[in-house]
């Protein structure tokens, strides 16, 4: 494929020193602290007060197709990635049907190329239907032309301790890595829709405690050291979940986690209007939950942050807080929140941003050594030019109507955060300039072969 050049002059580069970034057939070509001269056909993308980052790579993405297409699909996600700075997002397996085999991985992926706004990684179902008792096509996934890595029920907890020490076994021979959504069924309930707590009882819904999550990360840290493989936090949600966190590292156990933007910054206290847009699973926890997810963030026991984007239709979402479905938007306000939380506060600079958003999440997800298609890369000469430009000081207050996204379950409607997405480059070409979407269309090279 042919690109045109692209100049990007005066940008900082993940916040430090000001440079030009030549962008020549997908990759960086030049980075100059002097003027860098462009071939006279090259765009010009003047980025003077802007932060340029590698591509954001998000973990935890559901993209509903195939099978609800009517809240979203690949395209319609792939382009709120781009929106948010995404490169490259990881879809999950919850989909009708569940990617739990070879074909049903290699669809998602061909659905990806041929969108061809990010790339998009398949996540393998661990068991077969998400049922939690056989292990699905694991290895097959692997072989495959999608070339799996990562691996999850999540929305549910692989619940048996049997079938997740089989499970990081399996993957442990292919380098592959078990992303857990940590929930001990019988402690949380059939009908739980919210934390377990004080406000819980006075809302009058039934709640699920801390410790369902806590005691599933005990226990699979401890299947991890067993096994010698590798396990994935999706979504930590508290403070004890850090401590385990933190414990297990200090052991060397391979464990890595992620935290969500929502749980970063929102409090069960919303739900106090019954309100499902903050309906969530895991749920919003009390403050001290969320100041321990910050503090855990900040000095890497957390090891990156995945949106968990969630979209659902109106008429699932817009039910009785009880019966509505769980999960949140996220992708094109992820950068925002966490420019909002962290680096406004002075607890991370943009290198940071750049490490629990891009390259551990690379790292973790198997991208990052995958050459000229490698993500989550520093930004230098010979790298695949998977880019991020970001306003820092912009300030946007979130209108759920301006999205990307077919669904609009948006907990930060009306919200104002710091930072702004102003252009998104993959492989050298730009998904998105000036903050807006750039029609891509379908490219040769993500033909449905
Ligand atoms: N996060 C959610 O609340 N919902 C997710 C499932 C999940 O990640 O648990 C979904 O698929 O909607
Ligand atoms: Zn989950
Ligand atoms: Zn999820």
């Amino acid at each position: 494929m042919t690109h045109q050049p692209v100049i990007v002059r005066g940008a900082s580069l993940l916040g430090e020193q000001t440079a030009d970034v030549l962008l020549v057939d997908g990759v960086v070509a030049e980075v100059g602290t002097a003027r860098v001269d462009a071939p006279s056909d090259a765009r010009v993308v003047e980025a003077d007060g802007l932060v340029l980052l590698p591509g954001l790579v998000d973990l935890h993405t559901h993209l509903r197709e195939p099978g609800r297409e009517d809240a979203e699909t690949v395209r319609t996600g792939s382009a709120a990635a781009a929106r948010g700075g995404y490169t490259a997002v990881l879809a999950m397996a919850n989909t009708s049907p569940v990617t739990d085999t070879a074909e049903a991985a290699e669809r998602v992926h061909a659905l990806g190329r041929a969108a061809g706004i990010v790339d998009v990684q398949p996540v393998g179902a661990v068991t077969k239907g998400l049922r939690g008792e056989e292990l699905a096509e694991l290895g097959l996934m692997a072989r495959s032309r999608a070339g799996v890595r990562v691996f999850s029920d999540d929305g549910k907890c692989v619940a048996d301790a049997r079938v997740m020490r089989r499970a990081l076994e399996y993957v442990k021979a292919f380098g592959g890595v078990v992303s857990q959504h940590a929930q001990e069924p019988t402690l949380a309930g059939a009908t739980a829709c919210c934390h377990e707590g004080e406000l819980s009882g006075r809302l009058g819904l039934p709640g699920w405690p801390g410790v369902a999550e806590e005691v599933i990360v005990a226990r699979d840290v401890m299947l991890a050291r067993h096994t010698g493989s590798r396990v994935h936090v999706a979504h930590a949600s508290t403070a004890g979940t850090v401590e385990v966190l933190r414990w297990a590292k200090s052991l060397g156990i391979q464990v890595t986690a992620e935290v969500t933007p929502h749980h970063l910054l929102l409090t069960t206290d919303l739900l106090g209007g019954y309100d499902p847009t903050f309906k969530v699973n895991p749920p919003l926890r009390p403050a001290e939950d969320v100041e321990a997810l910050r503090d855990a963030l900040a000095d890497g026991t957390i090891d990156a942050v995945a949106t968990d984007h969630a979209p659902h239709a109106r008429h699932d979402k817009e039910h009785a807080f009880v019966d509505a479905a769980f999960g949140m938007l996220g992708l094109e306000t992820a950068l925002g929140v966490v420019a909002s939380v962290m680096v406004s506060s002075g607890r991370m600079g943009w290198g940071d941003v750049a490490r629990v958003m891009s390259t551990r999440p690379a790292e973790i997800a198997g991208l990052a050594g995958r050459g000229d298609q490698g993500h989550g890369r520093p930004v230098a000469v010979g790298e695949p030019a998977n880019l991020t430009l970001v306003d820092p000081a912009a300030s946007v207050v979130v209108d759920r109507d301006d999205s990307a996204s077919l669904s609009r379950n948006n907990p930060w409607h009306g919200r104002t955060l710091t930072a702004a997405v102003r252009a998104t480059f993959l492989r050298g070409t730009p998904t998105v300039l000036d903050g807006q979407l750039v029609e891509i269309g379908a490219t040769t090279e993500g033909s449905l072969t």
